[in-house]
């Protein structure tokens, strides 16, 4: 087993007093190097889990770790070194007015010296593919080109852990196919544990482990097989399975023999009717 690099102890919060808790006695693990998705309902608490872990919120029960340190106020700045976040609307993340002012901003935030800005600027624009805008304003790039500047900005500061929150929503599915490969390369390139919070069941079963929320709870965590058996359980609390597993269902139910309990991507299902049905 790899090291644990975020633990979430018995986390309890609420946005205030007057209103209800938005997570209750939440408790999970994330070691390093792992891709883990977040998946649940609306409301269900996942992007308050991810203002949690960089120190945006602080949770009024339970402890959040990073690395052995304790998110508070007084770490909060060490914090956001380990910890990088690219939401959902990449031009409410933008600042500079260069594409490379922007990918400077977090790391001068942080107290990195020019020449290491400079190195960075460079090999960071160039792992996702942006090497060539270093002096486009960012409202001229296209939703897909933003949010790959903001992924550089967020590697430039070399975090441990890369929170992407719905950062794909906006985007078309060829340029959410191609942001989850980039980000999947640079996650191997720079060890970085990912948590990726998505309602995209395209991007959920590529993950290493699923944590499915509900109502505040952490209602279950497993791999994605694991997780996308449980059909029923899953629509009962408001979430989908994968097309590829409604499909197979649906062959099945026709009378047409599919191999696998439940395929989680097209894929899978072609292999298994490839298996069978060549046979016969
Ligand atoms: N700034 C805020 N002040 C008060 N309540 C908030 C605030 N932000 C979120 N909430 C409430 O906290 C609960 C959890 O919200 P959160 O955004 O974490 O859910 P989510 O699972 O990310 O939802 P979605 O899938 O819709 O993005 C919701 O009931 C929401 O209305």
């Amino acid at each position: 087993m790899s090291e644990k690099l975020i633990e979430f102890r018995d986390v309890s919060f609420r946005y205030s007093e007057e209103q209800p808790w938005v997570l209750k006695n939440c408790s999970f693990d994330i070691y390093k190097n792992e891709w883990v998705a977040i998946i649940g309902h609306n409301g269900s608490g996942k992007s308050t889990i991810a203002k949690l872990l960089n120190g945006l919120l602080y949770p009024q029960e339970g402890q959040i770790l990073i690395n052995g340190m304790e998110v508070n106020q007084d770490s909060v700045w060490e914090i956001r070194k380990e910890v990088g976040m690219v939401f959902q609307n990449p031009d409410n993340q933008f600042v500079g007015t260069t594409v490379q002012d922007d990918v400077a901003f977090g790391m001068e935030n942080r107290g990195f010296d020019r020449k290491t800005m400079i190195e960075k600027i460079e090999t960071n624009l160039k792992a996702v593919g942006m090497q060539d805008y270093l002096l486009t304003e960012p409202h001229r790039l296209s939703g897909g080109q933003k949010q790959r500047v903001a992924i550089a900005s967020v590697l430039a500061i070399s975090p441990r852990v890369m929170i992407l929150d719905e950062a794909t929503a906006m985007l078309d599915p060829h340029g959410r196919g191609e942001i989850m490969e980039t980000v999947s390369e640079v996650r191997q390139r720079n060890d970085l544990s990912l948590i990726t919070i998505t309602h995209d069941l395209q991007e959920v079963v590529q993950a290493d482990r699923v944590i499915v929320m509900n109502e505040g709870e952490v209602w279950q965590e497993a791999a994605p097989r694991e997780i996308f058996e449980k059909k029923e359980e899953l629509r009962s609390i408001g979430l989908d399975v994968p097309f590829a597993a409604i499909l197979a269902d649906e062959l099945q139910l026709a009378g047409v023999p599919v191999a696998r309990k439940g395929p989680l991507n097209h894929e899978e299902l072609l292999e298994d009717l490839w298996t069978l049905h060549s046979r016969t």
